[in-house]
């Protein structure tokens, strides 16, 4: 007997996007299954982070539908963990790892605190499935980018997430933190089924891991896996100019796309992320 796929996590049909009085996508149909990868590709300003933020709820489509588990997107939603585009911490901050992750545990109790064993037990799961139990004592303005995104990690699946948000996870990282931070998200989606939407300007550190490619451009999209999106000639169709997709030693390296900072593959070689 045929089984049938799992009903989609997210599901946008027809969805325009519209901030300043500026269309940033329209038509867009995209399906995330539970446990699927989809990494956000494309130009700045092209409307990766806002896609994020109209699953937060946070920006009203102006055509179309979004659902979540089957119910219209809404702010304050449940179920979403969300790894937002931040810099390392402030330093003299005075928290420390735990109290990071526990900021996530209590922020999905809706008012009502968990005991206290019952809390510091929660959070040391939490820390255990980052792999941070062994600085969860420490200031976090203390560790390393690549610690701390464990930890932002942690926070973010404290509400056991249907989909995990993540806005540029890898910035400012060195080639070693990207691909631990990038094992943990699909280590952790796997044994816990939930769907990941990664925005990202570069696909190499996640190209082993994702399982479809959202590329944005021009008010435009393609959707489809690695292979089938990062092809000169549908990136060239895509931006309607020429473009070139070179396959390197298992790396992918964009050239010729209108924004100049958009190159994918150059910045680890020269261990440096551009803006
Ligand atoms: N609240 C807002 N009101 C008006 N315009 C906005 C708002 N938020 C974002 N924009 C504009 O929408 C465009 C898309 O922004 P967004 O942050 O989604 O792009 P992005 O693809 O994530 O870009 P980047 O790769 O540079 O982070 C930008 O031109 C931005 O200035």
């Amino acid at each position: 007997m045929p089984t049938s796929a799992p009903a989609p996590i997210l599901s946008l049909r027809d969805a325009e996007l519209t901030l300043g009085g500026r269309v940033l996508w329209s038509g867009l149909d995209l399906d995330v299954a539970p446990g699927e990868f989809v990494a956000v590709l494309g130009a700045n300003g092209s409307g990766k982070t806002s896609l994020l933020k109209v699953v937060l709820g946070q920006h009203p489509l102006s055509a179309g539908t979004a659902t979540f588990l089957g119910e219209p997107v809404h702010h304050g939603g449940r179920r979403i963990g969300y790894v937002p585009q931040q810099r390392l911490a402030d330093e003299g901050t005075p928290l420390r790892g735990r109290d990071l992750v526990g900021l996530g545990v209590d922020g999905h109790r809706w008012g009502v605190a968990l005991p206290t064993r019952a809390r510091r037990e929660k959070i040391d799961a939490l820390l255990a499935a980052v792999g941070a139990e062994h600085y969860g004592n420490a200031p976090i303005a203390s560790l390393s980018g690549g610690e701390q995104q464990r930890l932002r990690i942690g926070q973010a699946l404290a509400g056991d997430p249907a989909l995990l948000l993540c806005d540029e996870p890898l910035l400012s990282l060195d080639l070693r933190a990207q691909g631990v931070v990038s094992r943990l998200i699909d280590d952790n989606r796997r044994a816990r089924g939930f769907g990941v939407l990664f925005v990202t300007h570069d696909i190499n550190p996640v190209l082993e891991v994702v399982d479809r490619v959202l590329y944005l451009a021009g008010r435009r999209f393609r959707i489809g896996t690695p292979d089938e999106v990062l092809r000169s000639e549908v990136l060239s169709d895509l931006y309607q100019s020429p473009v070139d997709v070179i396959r390197a030693r298992g790396r992918v390296v964009i050239v010729g796309t209108p924004d100049q900072s958009h190159v994918h593959g150059h910045d680890h070689d020269h261990g440096a992320d551009l803006p």
